[in-house]
């Protein structure tokens, strides 16, 4: 039976094509459970992982999401036009390539409300540097090409599992820029994505909790001076502005207690120091969501797990909690 789609898929960028990107997205979008899906990414890549994981479904090449018609067993695709077979786990500049035009498409159909959302399979980020982008990951390259830089807006990373939400102050930098980059905007931009970002899960007055940088939130200024002098006239300000937060609390402590219940979500100052506690809990549990943009984005948790690409194996179960958030939250944002 041919059902014809009532709102726009959702576009499922395949990512690397060297990693598990286009087999846990053929695994994710082939459930018969899954919400409407178009793929976009190099057709070979396509088809090799659809023989990997689902031999019996057809791909059907679209040139629009208008031209997707809802089929059981068949998955719509817009293919770009190279169909180079890219061998399993190799760096390449144009796998890089392939998986950064596949996002520009799914960007551009995004913004165009001609797609729910997007879901992006992920993408190695030396790949993307040697094809030349001049961005180290979806997000950075999101906030770029989504206009939102261009209104004075930012995008922030959150990752969530079903017991932890974490928003991120700086992202895809070294350690040292990091503390460089941590200054009084940046808190202050994340707390309040975060706040927004919590609303958007339905949590009314989200109590955000934010994470020092420094051992035990700088112990009083005996191990630093940032939670002083930056960190917290954020927080005043933007319990001035209404919002439920506090701290500095110590990072080693404040995840726990957000997932006991105590917080809706931790604002980190750097990437590990929030990623560690969402992937320690299962990378199959995670999803990455972008904050700040006019459409919905989400990704897994995890990478392109090259050691492990076309061996059957990857678990596509954050690649399936992204498409099912994507989709959850595509449908609260029409109302
Ligand atoms: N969304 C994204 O685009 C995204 C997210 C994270 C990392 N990355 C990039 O991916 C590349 C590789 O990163 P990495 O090696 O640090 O981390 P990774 O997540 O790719 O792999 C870490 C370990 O987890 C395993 N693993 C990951 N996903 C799995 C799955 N679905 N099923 C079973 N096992 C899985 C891998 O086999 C590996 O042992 C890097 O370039 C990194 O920046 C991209
Ligand atoms: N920091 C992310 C993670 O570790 O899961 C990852 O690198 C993906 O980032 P983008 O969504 O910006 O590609």
């Amino acid at each position: 039976m041919t059902v014809e789609p009532t709102r726009p898929p959702l576009a499922v960028t395949l990512g690397d094509p060297a990693g598990i990107g286009p087999e846990i997205a053929l695994r994710a979008v082939t459930r018969p459970d899954a919400p409407h899906c178009l793929l976009i990414g190099p057709p070979a890549a396509a088809a090799r992982a659809r023989d990997l994981v689902s031999p019996k479904t057809q791909l059907r090449a679209v040139d629009a999401p208008e031209h997707c018609v809802r089929t059981p067993g068949t998955i719509d695709i817009i293919t770009s036009s190279r169909s180079k077979v890219h061998p399993y786990g190799q760096i390449s500049a144009e796998a890089g390539q392939l998986a950064h035009e596949a996002v520009m498409t799914a960007v551009a159909l995004a913004k165009a409300g001609r797609v729910s959302g997007i879901v992006t399979a992920p993408i190695h980020k030396e790949a993307l540097s040697k094809a030349g982008v001049p961005f180290p990951g979806h997000t950075e390259m999101l906030e770029k090409y989504s206009g939102v830089l261009e209104t004075g807006g930012r995008v922030a990373m959150m990752l969530a599992n079903e017991e932890l939400r974490v928003v991120l102050v700086t992202i895809h930098v070294s350690l040292r820029e990091a503390v460089e980059q941590a200054d009084y905007a940046a808190q202050l931009r994340a707390i309040r994505l975060a706040h927004k970002g919590c609303q958007a899960f339905g949590i009314g007055s989200p109590r955000i909790a934010v994470a020092g940088l420094n051992p035990h939130a700088g112990e009083g200024g005996l191990f630093g001076r940032e939670e002083i002098d930056i960190i917290r006239p954020a927080i005043e300000a933007a319990q001035a502005d209404g919002m439920n937060v506090s701290g500095p609390w110590p990072g080693d402590t404040v995840f726990m207690q957000a997932r006991q219940g105590k917080f809706d979500v931790v604002v980190a100052q750097y990437h590990d120091q929030g990623l560690i506690p969402i992937k320690y809990m299962g990378l199959d549990k995670g999803v990455n969501v972008t904050l700040g943009l006019p459409f919905v984005r989400t990704s897994p948790d995890h990478g392109t797990a090259f050691d492990i690409a076309g061996k059957g194996v990857a678990d596509a179960s954050s690649m399936i909690a992204a498409i099912t958030m994507a989709d959850r939250m595509s449908r609260a944002r029409r109302g």
